[in-house]
């Protein structure tokens, strides 16, 4: 008979049957057992058991949430109820994001004695330089990465919400990955370009015949995203004529082709965009309020890169990737401290470009700031404090820049020191000494 603290061994065996990665842990964060499916995945030749969760999956050695991480553990051991969270965690393929569901299991007496973790890798987004997708891992990010994560494999309507460049389109393309529709089609409709008549016709198809230029019957791109995603860009700009025959379709599930009575039913998961106050504008009758409440049922915003400035260096190594494949380009210090100090109004895309841009003007392996476009250096400074000491010279002194920097990240990150430290690549003492010296709170 195993003892009253210990778990069954039927639990074991039936753990080991489940194709995905579990692990069985304490309430002190101790791994007692791992199915197959979490040796192979996640630890392929090391010996886990007896290890703690978060010196496993983090190296940290302390738990993750006093290491400014959400901890499930904890939380479930809170709330007594199965808890789902987005890590990054050390995997034998490099750091990838995981979803982690954690279920409490009660002993004999009702008392929460282990936990049961099933940890499933979220593939759409990397937190490593990357040629494809989704890069990043501040902590705007990851907040945002969390809700994709928790909404994707649902069907529900999501609003993306973002200024322009932001990457939305790119996030509707992981929530589409990520969902059970990837099999499918993923129709990206931009809504900004289509005039009215030809909006109908373009998103529900037409008859032979239907009107002057029809000459032969079309699909339209509800019929194309069949089983899969409808990518609604910029949203906000449908015409008001046209947001009624769109909430029809979201409401009865059917639409017709235009030229046709024949009723078609739609099977289509629908994610929207737009950089517009549409909650604004539905207030004030420019966008219709039903349709609003219809497209949001989970509304996720996507930051601007000004929200998440610690991931500048790890964007300019993947977007060089992207723009100069072949080369191995890098970039140097002193690039790099312009780029970080840079505001980016146009966002990702913005960077994307200015490196595209620097490719072009380099020569030789390393972006240096006389590749950079002139405006980028110029001391016009972004948030006031760099243009008080680059007035006279026109360069910004280092420190002024570097305090201006750190301003930034502390104000945009959410974790604990000693994660922010990480991220920057300092030492926890390091980090407090810059603090001080610039007298950041
Ligand atoms: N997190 C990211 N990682 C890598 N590349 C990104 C990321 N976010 C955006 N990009 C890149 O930035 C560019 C702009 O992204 P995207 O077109 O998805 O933005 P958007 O918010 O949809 O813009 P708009 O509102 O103007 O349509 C693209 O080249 C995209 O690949």
């Amino acid at each position: 008979m195993p003892s009253e603290n210990q778990p069954l061994p039927e639990l074991l065996s039936f753990l080991d049957t489940l194709p995905e990665p579990h692990i069985l842990c304490d309430r002190d964060y101790r791994i007692i057992a791992a199915n197959t499916a979490y040796r192979a995945g996640f630890a392929p030749g090391r010996g886990v058991i007896g290890r703690t969760c978060y010196e496993v999956s983090h190296r940290y050695s302390l738990p993750c949430d006093q290491a400014g991480e959400t901890c499930p553990l904890a939380r479930g051991l809170k709330s007594g109820q199965r808890e789902r969270v987005l890590h990054l965690h050390h995997t034998p393929r490099g750091e990838e994001y995981v979803n982690i569901e954690l279920s409490p299991l009660r002993d004999a007496s009702g008392e929460i004695a282990w936990y049961i973790e099933k940890m499933e890798p979220l593939n759409v987004a990397r937190g490593l330089s990357d040629r494809h997708g989704l890069v990043g891992r501040a902590p705007a990010f990851q907040h945002m990465l969390g809700l994709v994560a928790r909404a994707a494999p649902s069907n529900a309507s999501i609003l993306l919400q973002g200024e322009s460049g932001t990457g939305k389109e790119l996030v509707a393309n992981a929530i589409h990955e990520a969902s059970q529709r990837a099999g499918h089609p993923f129709v990206a409709v931009d809504c900004s370009g289509l005039p009215e008549t030809l909006f109908e016709s373009e998103l529900f198809g037409h008859e032979r015949g239907a009107f002057t230029g029809a000459t032969s019957r079309k699909a339209g791109l509800v019929e194309a995203a069949s089983g899969g995603t409808l990518f609604l860009d910029e949203v906000g700009d449908i015409p008001l004529g046209m947001q009624v025959k769109l909430l029809r379709l979201l409401e009865t599930g059917t639409y017709r082709r235009v030229g046709s009575t024949e009723l078609r039913r739609a099977d289509i998961r629908l994610v929207s965009a737009t950089h517009r106050p549409l909650r604004q504008m539905s207030a004030q009758g420019s966008f219709r309020q039903d349709l609003y409440y219809r497209i949001n049922t989970f509304p996720i915003t996507v930051p601007p890169l000004r929200e998440r400035v610690s991931d500048i260096p790890l964007l300019v190594e993947s977007l060089l990737g992207r723009v100069a494949p072949g080369r191995s380009l890098r970039v140097s210090a002193a690039a790099m401290r312009v780029l970080c100090a840079h505001p980016f109004p146009g966002n990702v895309r913005e960077l994307r470009n200015v490196l595209e841009r620097a490719s072009l003007m380099c020569d030789g392996d390393e972006i240096t700031p006389a590749h950079l476009a002139e405006d980028l250096c110029e001391p016009a400074a972004p948030h006031g404090v760099l243009a008080e000491g680059a007035a006279e010279s026109g360069i910004a002194p280092w420190e002024t820049m570097e305090r201006e920097h750190f301003l930034r990240v502390v104000q945009a990150h959410r974790g604990s020191r000693k994660a922010l430290a990480e991220q920057l690549g300092l030492s926890e003492r390091t980090l407090y000494r810059k603090l001080r010296q610039y007298r950041i709170g």
